[in-house]
């Protein structure tokens, strides 16, 4: 066999396991998938891609699968189709792209406009769905609905009511209503968890996808075959063996155009409280009993629990020049473009481990990895401990790869030592294969109701229990950003933190890529 079994086989919709909300009942009804906000950034960027890119796999078949965007502008079903059809053909798509299957999908796509939080629009959206699944001859109880709020959270509660009183359907064969919900989900620990409890006295927990698209990262999702089915890891992956990790996030643009909403969140709650948080549980956790989402999530959850109270002195934080020159910056912001946050772990495995997470907007380079520094050789004959420690690179983006480097012999006569790299880069490895967008995975997996990439409400809680304190020091102007120069590394505080923390640099490193 050629890999596990929750390899992507079939192109279905749904999936040979037990992890749906309803056991052992055959998924036949139609299929809706609604995009509420339709007219916004993310849905056309993001949302309608990944749906496109779906059907033109065929992961949405047309005889069983329809979409609706919904949101308040009064517009037409072919406005809306040519607003999002720009986005739809990518540099990914465009070489097999099929003006027929554009169309096709395109014809797939309606709209209809209400605003958020008032009945009308919500009984008209539910009339269409309906018209809809009659068209199919769904029988009454078969039908999925699908929400994907791609909203801002102020209105999560009042759509969701919404939904749940005018558009939730019966599913007693099979049927189906779920919501995804898009970050940020809450601004801190009080808030999310006020927002949680409003959606879950209208939701149930599987109902309730809560999207962070870096778990849909295809490097994201090698991290557990990675450890768990590599002999090769399992020894090593311990505070006996790793000096630090890092997780870093550097992206070589500002604010631009969302400078408003970045404003009020700030790059913790952007980035690291989310993404880089999610990508350190997979890191860090503990083998699951199984691959079954709750034993993942059981996990995850107890890393989150494990991590102590956040130092001030374990903290960086940077505001690029510039930033407030943005209209919808306030021009006193003390809000960071740029942190660094040295988590630490307290249980058998990590103890005495830094996890350095690092997040910044307007730097040098854009790229986001994982770095793990294992500790220097005891006992160093080769006298070649200065050359640099071995390090297990894993980069998400761009161009995934992961890489280990370490010393080997330099090639002659002289017992000499140099520092080279056990290289694996997908473009070259894997040439031919289109690697799927993050959203693409996870709205596919909302559709066979798998909630393994999914955070769950007690993963959030955890998780804004880690940042709450810090993030209320900042807001409180108890600690400020350091200036940095758009195009530069960050404040220079960060690389002494990042060495303080036991980060020993390479120097002297070159990589030669390699050719066909
Ligand atoms: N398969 C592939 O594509 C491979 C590519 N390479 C390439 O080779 C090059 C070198 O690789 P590698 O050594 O892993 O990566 P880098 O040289 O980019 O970074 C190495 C480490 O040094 C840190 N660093 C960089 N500059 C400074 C500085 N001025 N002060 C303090 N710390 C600093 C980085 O931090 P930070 O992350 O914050 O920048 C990172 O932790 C890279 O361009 C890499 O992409 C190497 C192997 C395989
Ligand atoms: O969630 C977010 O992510 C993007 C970066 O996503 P990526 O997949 O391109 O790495 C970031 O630009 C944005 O600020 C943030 O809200």
């Amino acid at each position: 066999m050629e890999s596990g079994s929750w390899h992507v086989e079939k192109r279905d919709t749904s999936r040979d396991e037990p992890f749906r909300d309803v056991d052992n009942v055959p998924v036949t009804g139609c299929l809706s998938i609604v995009v509420l906000g339709a007219s916004g950034d993310l849905a056309k960027k993001k949302t309608f891609p990944a749906l496109y890119n779906l059907f033109r796999q065929g992961f949405l078949p047309p005889d069983e699968v329809h979409i609706f965007g919904y949101a308040r502008t009064k517009i037409s079903d072919d406005e809306l189709r040519n607003r999002i059809r720009g986005y739809l053909i990518n540099e990914k798509s465009a070489s097999s792209e099929n003006s027929e299957n554009l169309r096709k999908f395109l014809q797939l796509v309606k709209y209809v406009s209400g605003s958020y939080d008032s009945e009308e629009g919500f009984r008209l959206l539910d009339k269409e769905i309906s018209k809809q699944e009659l068209s199919k001859n769904t029988v009454e109880g078969s039908s999925r609905r699908l929400f994907y709020l791609a909203l801002p959270p102020s209105v999560y509660p009042s759509v969701c009511r919404m939904i749940r009183h005018f558009c939730t359907n019966k599913s007693n064969l099979g049927g189906w209503t779920r919501i995804v919900v898009e970050k940020p989900f809450g601004k801190d620990l009080e808030s999310a968890e006020q927002l949680s409890a409003q959606i879950g006295e209208l939701f149930e927990e599987p109902q309730i996808y809560r999207i962070d698209h870096y778990l849909g990262k295809e490097l994201v999702q090698n991290m557990l075959v990675l450890r768990f089915a590599n002999r090769f890891f399992l020894p090593l992956w311990n505070r006996d063996n790793i000096d630090n990790i890092q997780i870093v996030f550097r992206e070589d643009f500002g604010t631009e155009g969302r400078g408003g909403y970045f404003d009020e969140y700030g790059i913790i709650r952007d980035i690291i409280q989310n993404h880089l948080l999610q990508v350190l549980c997979l890191v860090a956790m503990e083998k699951p009993v199984s691959l079954k989402p709750e034993h993942i999530r059981d996990e995850k959850v107890k890393v989150l629990q494990s991590v102590l109270p956040i130092n001030d002195d374990d903290v960086v934080l940077g505001q690029y020049e510039g930033y407030r020159d943005d209209p919808t910056v306030p021009d006193n912001s003390n809000t960071p473009t740029f942190a660094t946050v040295i988590l630490r772990i307290n249980n058998e495995r990590w103890e005495g481990v830094p996890f350095i997470l690092k997040a910044g907007k307007a730097l040098d380079s854009r790229k986001a990895d994982i770095r793990v520094q294992f500790k220097d050789v005891p006992g160093d004959i080769f006298k070649c401990k200065k050359q640099g420690r071995n390090e297990f690179v894993i980069r998400l983006q761009p161009s995934e790869a992961m890489y280990m480097k370490l010393t080997v012999k330099k090639p002659g006569l002289e017992m000499l030592t140099i520092q080279s790299e056990l290289d694996l880069s997908y473009r070259q490895r894997y040439q031919g294969v289109t690697i799927p967008e993050a959203y693409e995975r996870l709205i596919l997996d909302t559709v066979r109701g798998d909630q393994q990439h999914f955070v769950r409400r007690d993963e959030l809680r955890a998780a804004w229990e880690i940042f709450t304190p810090l993030l209320h020091r900042i807001d409180g102007g108890e600690m400020k950003p350091a200036p940095y120069k758009p195009g530069s590394r960050g404040p220079a505080a960060a690389d002494e933190l990042l060495e303080k923390a036991g980060y020993v640099q390479t120097h002297g490193y070159i990589w030669i890529p390699p050719t066909l």
